[in-house]
């Protein structure tokens, strides 16, 4: 029935049922994997009764699935501003496209010199708020200034530190990703339980992230690694490469494979090394990105209204691996 007509004893009768069969449906999924329902089926009932106890908090209870740990859920997720916009990249497909890039940056900025090669993992942007070393906030990137609120999902995490080595203010971007096991695991167990698979490690990731309920977040194993800081605040580093240090030395996680690079040479000798060796990687990539290393000539260079004009992404051709396991084939 529609909320809006429903008395308050009516409310805690229906939300009363749908307690233990979101329960019962919980257990399935989370201790033996098995879930017996579809998860839209579950997302549905799970709003309904979030729905419920919005409209009625006294009806709330305090083992209601809504009440776990990682905080409050909202029935659709709050959205956050991105004060200081969470830009895209351009990209280029080419060598010869890239080095045109830097050529004409080197042109307009003699001064570029040292660039900071980075994988491209292949995953969603999150933004993590902490205030005096402690987590106060986890958002996706949205359109780039509105981001949701996933908070409560991104506590879940294992590699998202919940306080960080020194009590300072900063907001950290990087990539949530779903690593390659993590994915073949998950798309068996869906397969077995008759539900749709992901295409890819980087839809598993989004939707797993954007879960109304932070235990099904908590079941999907993700992984994070940071590459930027929103406001350099209290950072000592001056340039890309010294701030991922820092910021691992913070206790974020952050893919080790940066390297500074000081020409287009030593740019696609990188490129060239990870290409190869993109299979053996745990996790996807979808490129490699290119910073002007220096912090400072970043700002002064700037950025357009959706890139910065001191990066690129050097994009790599789909990779596209057949996976044979028991039967299942797909690829990714
Ligand atoms: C801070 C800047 C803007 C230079 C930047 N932006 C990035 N991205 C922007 C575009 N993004 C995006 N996402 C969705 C829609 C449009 N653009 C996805 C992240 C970066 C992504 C990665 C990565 N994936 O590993 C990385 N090592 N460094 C990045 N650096």
């Amino acid at each position: 029935a529609d909320l809006h007509n429903l008395t308050v004893q009516e409310a805690a009768a229906e939300a009363d049922k749908l307690r233990p069969q979101l329960v019962q449906w919980g257990k399935e999924y989370y201790e033996n994997d098995q879930p017996t329902v579809p998860d839209a089926e579950y997302d549905q009932v799970y709003n309904r009764l979030v729905q419920l106890e919005t409209a009625f908090p006294s009806i709330v209870t305090p083992d209601s699935p809504t009440q776990r740990v990682g905080g409050q859920v909202d029935s659709d997720f709050t959205k956050v501003p991105h004060p200081i916009p969470m830009l895209s990249l351009g990209d280029v497909f080419s060598a010869a496209e890239l080095n045109q890039f830097v050529e004409r940056l080197q042109q307009d900025y003699p001064e570029v010199q040292e660039f900071n090669c980075e994988l491209k993992i292949d995953g969603l942007s999150i933004a993590l708020r902490y205030e005096q070393g402690r987590l106060v906030q986890g958002s996706t990137r949205g359109n780039g200034t509105i981001g949701e609120d996933i908070t409560a999902n991104v506590k879940t995490i294992a590699s998202v530190p919940q306080t960080l080595s020194r009590p300072i203010d900063i907001e950290v971007r990087g990539e949530c990703y779903m690593g390659k096991e993590a994915f073949l695991a998950l798309n068996q167990r869906r397969e077995l339980a008759g539900q749709a698979i992901f295409a890819n490690p980087r839809n598993a990731a989004a939707g797993s992230l954007r879960q109304l309920d932070p235990q099904v977040t908590a079941a999907r194993h993700l992984s994070t690694f940071m590459y930027n800081v929103a406001d350099y605040a209290d950072l000592e580093a001056t340039t890309q490469s010294g701030m991922l240090t820092e910021l691992r030395e913070l206790g974020f996680s952050v893919d080790p494979d940066y390297q500074v690079a000081h020409n287009l040479d030593e740019i696609n000798a990188y490129i060239e090394k990870y290409q190869a060796a993109r299979d053996q990687l745990s996790y996807g990539i979808d490129g490699i990105v290119i910073k002007t290393n220096s912090l400072a000539l970043q700002q002064t260079i700037g950025h357009t209204v959706k890139v910065p004009k001191w990066a690129i992404a050097y994009k790599f051709p789909p990779e596209v691996a057949r996976v044979q396991i028991e039967d299942i084939e797909w690829t990714i």
